[in-house]
């Protein structure tokens, strides 16, 4: 069992991806927005990009689209009656809004025909046709009242199914084996990734629907108006409101194209300011200590004038388009009194005595006005496509980054224990051969490197810090490349026999007992309070069950207040003494305990039969181990032996 591979730079095969590359061809000819001193996200290093309503945002706009009516399976077919069909797709949704927003279009044309009834019984003093009407009139009000707030609520169901297929199918892409350390790692990765996951896809569903709602039955509306226009008024109507639409279409195009842009620069600010304050939050002690409040308000003024500064471009370019939007709106309805009065004027009427012109006129108004007022809907939606654009870009990026990284992990063959790819490797032992490991930024960290490693070895890795000990670990967990040779693993490992600690211990938002089975809860196996009480004994953290009260009460951020650092990596080899694995991997888990816990706890793997594979800059552990790896930060090393072999 092995894998090797050449290393090649994900940045490389990015830079090859077709979107980008059109992209960057539009940024010679676009004027950027200006976005500087990005704090901390390693945007600030690229080059900006340009984010427009283009053929890009189209095949963006197609792939989320595709996620939302997708069938997940052979048998269902996304349009299926069933319930797995109903749960992933979201058309039987859309079509039950679309029929109730057509309902309330009903309701709404009798609605807007009342005043011309209203109109020629009142001018005839017709009281039985008045008390006749009037109660239909009242039932056809609330008709429409109920059917416009139970479109509102189909609105919202279906902005949160949007939500919930496009952020399950992010997460289906993004947290798995290998990707996730990958993006996050990436030379490319997306700016804020929590934020694009956590508020953009919010957004963009909030904008989807409202286009939805507001344009997808406007075709047919548009054409039953647009009938009932030409039938009062001739040709000469429908192609006035035509002719004007076009002209509002032709200048909203026009007026959208620098929003999206800004759109774009803005969330990404507004995920920088977001960041900076998570930060503020997470280091407020080492903040405090270096008396660094001064400083960090200063930056954090400094991310809210750029926050600012982006928020109010969007502003600014929005101006523009609401002022064309509004004109077209009011001047709307002028134009449609135009329309009404050419028939009058041309006296295709004038054989009506006044009741019946007034009924006339209130009827032929509402079709004309109506008519443009659906045209105005429609282009006011240039706003919402400017913004749906922006966060398309942005949920866009993510899941671009993504296929390249899965793209990278494909044509090498990864081997890591947890996914069992299995070869005719049959020791026990993991075998480096000939490891060569260059760095991303092509730093050769080892070269030529051979270790066996078998299940009875207890191995540490010393040298000065950037050697490359931890790059060994990556490699060896397969999140790593090596450029020449390969690492042998076990064939009958299983996951929970190796288990990995990190300098800085990884407390999961959950019980003291999950934190314990962390990564492997499930509810068939379970750690028992006896046996919870005997790990904190073993780790000498026993004080712990006092300040939770029970062992299933769940905690968050309270984990890092509660427990010391040193308390904290001593928590974390719970799940090694829980776990019992073959293999234990310590990159430095035990910098922050004192010595007295370091030595209590190597004795217990050690009385545990445990291969250790350590890495540590306490000499006091070297007696721990019967073989010596030093580094020398230059691309050699040397292997030692000690006592402890013999
Ligand atoms: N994700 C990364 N992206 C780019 N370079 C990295 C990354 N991780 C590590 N490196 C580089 O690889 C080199 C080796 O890093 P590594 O973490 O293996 O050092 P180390 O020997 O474990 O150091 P220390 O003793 O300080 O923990 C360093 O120069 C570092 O800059």
């Amino acid at each position: 069992m092995w894998y090797s591979y050449p290393f090649r730079s994900i940045a490389t095969l990015i830079n090859n991806n077709n979107i980008h590359s059109e992209q960057q061809q539009e940024e010679e000819q676009e004027p950027m927005i200006d976005l500087t001193s990005q704090q901390h996200s390693s945007s600030t290093q690229k080059k900006k990009s340009h984010y427009s309503f283009d053929r890009i945002f189209l095949k963006r706009l197609y792939r989320l689209l595709q996620v939302l009516f997708r069938s997940t399976s052979n048998q269902d077919r996304f349009y299926s009656l069933s319930l797995k069909a109903r749960q992933n797709s979201i058309f039987w949704l859309y079509i039950a809004f679309i029929t109730i927003s057509c309902g309330t279009e009903i309701l709404y044309y009798y609605v807007g025909l009342m005043p011309s009834r209203f109109y020629g019984v009142l001018s005839s003093k017709d009281l039985p046709g008045f008390t006749r009407f009037i109660i239909p009139c009242i039932i056809l009000v609330f008709g429409a009242a109920a059917g416009k707030s139970l479109l509102s609520f189909m609105g919202e169901l279906f902005s949160l199914k949007i939500r919930r297929l496009l952020t399950q199918y992010v997460h289906d892409c993004y947290i798995k084996p290998k990707t996730l350390y990958s993006v996050v790692t990436s030379p490319n990765a997306p700016d804020n990734p929590d934020q694009r996951i956590a508020q953009d896809i919010d957004k963009f569903a909030d904008a989807l629907k409202g286009i939805v709602e507001n344009l997808i039955i406007a075709p047919f509306l548009v054409a039953y108006y647009t009938w009932k226009c030409w039938a009062v008024t001739g040709f000469l109507g429908p192609f006035m409101i035509y002719g004007y639409f076009i002209v509002g279409s032709i200048l909203s195009q026009m007026l959208i194209r620098p929003i999206v842009n800004a759109v774009f620069y803005k969330e990404l600010a507004e995920g920088n300011f977001r960041f900076l304050h998570v930060r503020l939050r997470q280091f407020a002690e080492a903040i405090a200590f270096s008396r660094g409040e001064c400083e960090e308000h200063t930056r954090a003024k400094e991310s809210l004038n750029i926050l600012l500064d982006n928020q109010r471009k969007v502003v600014n370019r929005e101006l523009p388009l609401h002022l064309s939007n509004e004109s077209f709106s009011y001047f709307g309805s002028i134009l449609s009194y135009l329309i009404v009065a050419m028939p009058i004027f041309a006296g295709t009427f004038d054989d009506k005595d006044p009741s019946e012109l007034s009924e006339i006129i209130s009827k032929n108004s509402f079709f004309c006005m109506y008519l443009i007022f659906r045209f105005t809907v429609i282009i006011e939606q240039s706003v919402k496509l400017s913004d749906l654009a922006g966060y398309a870009a942005r949920i866009g990026e993510v899941l671009e980054v993504i296929d390249d990284v899965d793209d990278e992990l494909d044509h090498i063959s990864v081997y890591h224990p947890i996914m069992g790819d299995l070869d005719d490797y049959d020791s026990s032992s993991i075998l480096f051969e000939n490891v060569e490991l260059i760095s991303p930024q092509g730093k050769q960290l080892v070269s030529n490197f051979n270790l066996e490693i078998s299940n009875t070895d207890r191995v540490v890795i010393l040298g000065p810090n950037g050697s490359g000990k931890s790059s060994l670990l990556r490699a060896l967990a397969g999140l790593w490349h090596c450029s020449t040779g390969r690492i042998r693993i076990p064939k009958d490992i299983l996951g929970k026999d190796f288990v990995f600690l990190p300098q800085i211990p990884y407390l999961i938002d959950g019980s003291l007992r999950e934190q314990i089975m962390y990564p492997y809860n499930s509810s068939s196996m379970t750690v028992s309070d006896i046996q919870i009480r005997e790990l904190l004994h073993q780790v000498q953290l026993s004080h712990l069950e006092e300040m939770i009260q029970s062992f299933d009460a769940r905690f968050g951020e309270e984990w890092q207040k509660m427990l010391s650092p040193g308390e904290q990596q001593r928590l974390m080899f719970t799940r090694i003494l829980y776990w019992k694995p073959r293999f234990a991997v310590l990159d430095e888990a035990t910098s922050a305990m004192d010595t007295n816990s370091e030595t209590h706890l190597y004795n217990i793997l050690n009385d545990m039969n445990i291969s250790i594979i350590s890495i540590s800059h306490h000499v006091n552990i070297i007696d721990y181990h019967n073989k010596i790896v030093t580094l020398d930060g230059l691309g050699g090393y040397k292997v030692d032996e000690t006592s402890l072999s013999k």
